[in-house]
């Protein structure tokens, strides 16, 4: 599904009304009667409290009222201005059609009516936040961040229309005074705010609901949201061998830095290569083998526990007279002059490459990378964290924190390469321009490891179903091994390795999963199955 920006979505619903002919209150009916239907499956409630502002999304909150007065339950309206006249035509319109339904509305256009809210938002079961929605414009201010202040702090649950009023639709940062959701349904796409930290964690539960726009006004969008639906998975034929699924290279590791090739390795293992080789420092070999049951290793020169002098030229070699598919490269690998020359002359390779870690920063020392990039003519992944990314770009930290898809997506079609930007919502962004994000992972795999676990799946991936698909399975099996293995332990506790054994029920749930939502479905479609420990 895409996920959509405020002008985005704006665009779409315009040409919807305008050209496709759909009304716009017909629109605004979809949404705020498919909005109660969940509040009303979901919750267990008898009296509402609905807070609405003067635009559309008020709109939909009137249509929510009237919906929850006839399942007879106790509904009071808000409206936050002084007039009715400042109001949008279809919120007041909606707000006549209420009132013939029976249904009464306050106006509270200044601070004086506060305390009544106050008083009704404490005796409410729940309260509908309808104030501002797409066309919210920061900051709020006066009795409106009152209102909101109000809620936060009164409210025994709170249902957001659209978005949480004071978040921006757009980025993930909070600016001002916002509603704090327990559950939000949004119309037709999700939005940036509702995948991106942290705002994300101010909409509870995310439910989409479709309206009946018309979805042909959003082919331009290019943003994806990474479902287990589509998802494509590696395939085993029975009449097969080891080499119908691939033998990925794995160069990496150091003196310290042995475990990080390892953990590579053994994922890649787990993800489904059929034979997977680690080309390592020639003194550290001892210990690889000792770790590595199922896969390889090729000692190369080493000088004091790094790569030596001679392995470029050995890997080069390597990789010419070796049936390699894809090649993993970086994974604590170190940085020196000869381990730039080893990524040079991987650059060379006709497969398709990975470079994480060490790797990165490598390439980022090699005069001219960009050019060496672009020039390759073989798929290229980089799987920069925040400060890799910033060493190869000259960014500082802050700029990429506040701008992880423009910075990724940038560099992508700058440099032709898939760009795997690493964080708390990791951004794909493919050298043609398309943007994908996945909502799998947890605070608990930030830790050592978790890094050198996507390189080898990656590795792998990219060659049994392809680059583009392999990168989006790749990052989604990844974060949904990291949920099922916090499951077992705690985030706290969690660890690299713990990933690694989670992947085959990662695999089985993605091969067992069956989409049964229709016009109406959470965002977090495994929500169900993850929740069951
Ligand atoms: N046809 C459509 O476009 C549809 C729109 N829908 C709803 O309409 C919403 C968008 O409606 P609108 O574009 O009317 O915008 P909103 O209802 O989100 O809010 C805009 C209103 O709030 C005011 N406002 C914005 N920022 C403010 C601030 N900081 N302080 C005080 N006032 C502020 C604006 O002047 C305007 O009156 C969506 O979020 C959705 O809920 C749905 O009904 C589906 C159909
Ligand atoms: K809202």
């Amino acid at each position: 599904m895409k996920i959509l920006k405020a002008r985005e979505m704006a665009f779409c619903d315009e040409n919807s009304i305008k050209l496709t002919g759909i009304p716009s209150l017909v629109l605004m009916e979809n949404a705020g009667r498919t909005a109660a239907q969940i509040i009303l499956e979901k919750l267990d409630f008898q009296s509402a409290v609905v807070v609405a502002g003067s635009g559309n999304n008020g709109g939909d909150g009137l249509v929510i009222a009237r919906y929850l007065l006839l399942a007879n339950k106790d509904v009071k309206v808000y409206i936050l201005s002084d007039s009715t006249k400042k109001l949008s035509e279809d919120n007041r319109k909606n707000l006549e059609i209420f009132e013939t339904f029976g249904g009464e509305i306050k106006l509270l256009g200044k601070e004086d009516k506060l305390i009544k809210l106050r008083h009704d938002i404490k005796d409410a079961d729940l309260v509908i936040d309808a104030i501002f929605g797409t066309g919210f414009k920061t900051p709020v201010k006066g009795y409106r961040e009152k209102a909101i202040e109000l809620i936060n702090s009164f409210a025994k649950k709170v249902i957001a229309v659209d978005i949480p009023s004071g978040l921006s639709t757009d980025t993930g940062k909070i600016e001002g005074t916002h509603i704090k959701a327990d559950l939000t349904v949004t119309f037709a796409y999700p939005k940036l705010a509702h995948i991106l930290y942290p705002a994300c964690e101010y909409c509870g539960e995310v439910y989409v609901v479709d309206i009946s726009i018309d979805r042909q006004y959003t082919k331009a969008v290019k943003r994806y949201l990474l479902e287990p639906s589509e998802i494509v998975l590696p395939e085993r034929r029975k009449n097969s061998h080891k080499y119908t699924y691939g033998h990925l290279l794995v160069i990496g590791g150091s003196v310290g830095k042995t475990g990080a090739p390892i953990m590579a390795s053994k994922s890649a293992t787990a993800a489904g290569s059929g034979l997977v080789t680690a080309v390592v420092p020639e003194e550290l070999d001892p210990i690889f083998e000792n770790s590595l049951v199922e896969e390889m290793t090729i000692p190369v020169d080493s000088e004091d526990g790094l790569f030596g002098k001679k392995a470029p030229k050995q890997i080069k070699n390597i990789i010419k007279n070796g049936k390699f598919t894809s090649i993993s490269i970086g994974m604590g690998m170190s940085v020196n002059e000869y381990t730039t020359g080893i990524i040079t002359e991987v650059l060379k390779a006709k497969i398709p490459v990975v470079i994480d870690a060490d790797g990165l920063n490598n390439l980022s020392v090699i005069d001219n990378y960009k050019n060496i990039l672009k020039k390759r003519k073989y798929p290229t992944v980089l799987t920069p964290h925040i400060g890799e990314m910033a060493r190869l770009t000259g960014l500082n930290t802050g700029e990429i924190i506040n701008n992880m898809e423009d910075v990724a997506k940038e560099f992508s079609e700058e440099t032709g390469v898939f760009t795997v930007l690493k964080g708390s919502r990791t951004v794909i962004a493919t050298p043609e321009g398309k943007i994908y994000y996945s909502i799998r992972g947890n605070e608990g795999m930030a830790t050592a490891g978790t890094g050198d676990v996507l390189s080898g799946i990656l590795g792998t991936l990219i060659y049994r179903i392809g680059v583009e698909e392999g990168i989006k399975t790749g990052v989604y099996l990844h974060g949904l091994a990291g949920d099922l293995a916090a499951q077992q332990t705690d985030t706290e506790s969690l660890k690299a390795t713990d990933l690694i054994y989670s992947i085959p029920k990662a695999y089985q749930l993605l091969k067992n999963f069956e989409p049964k939502y229709y016009f109406c479905y959470p965002v977090d479609l495994l929500s169900d199955y993850l929740e069951k420990k």
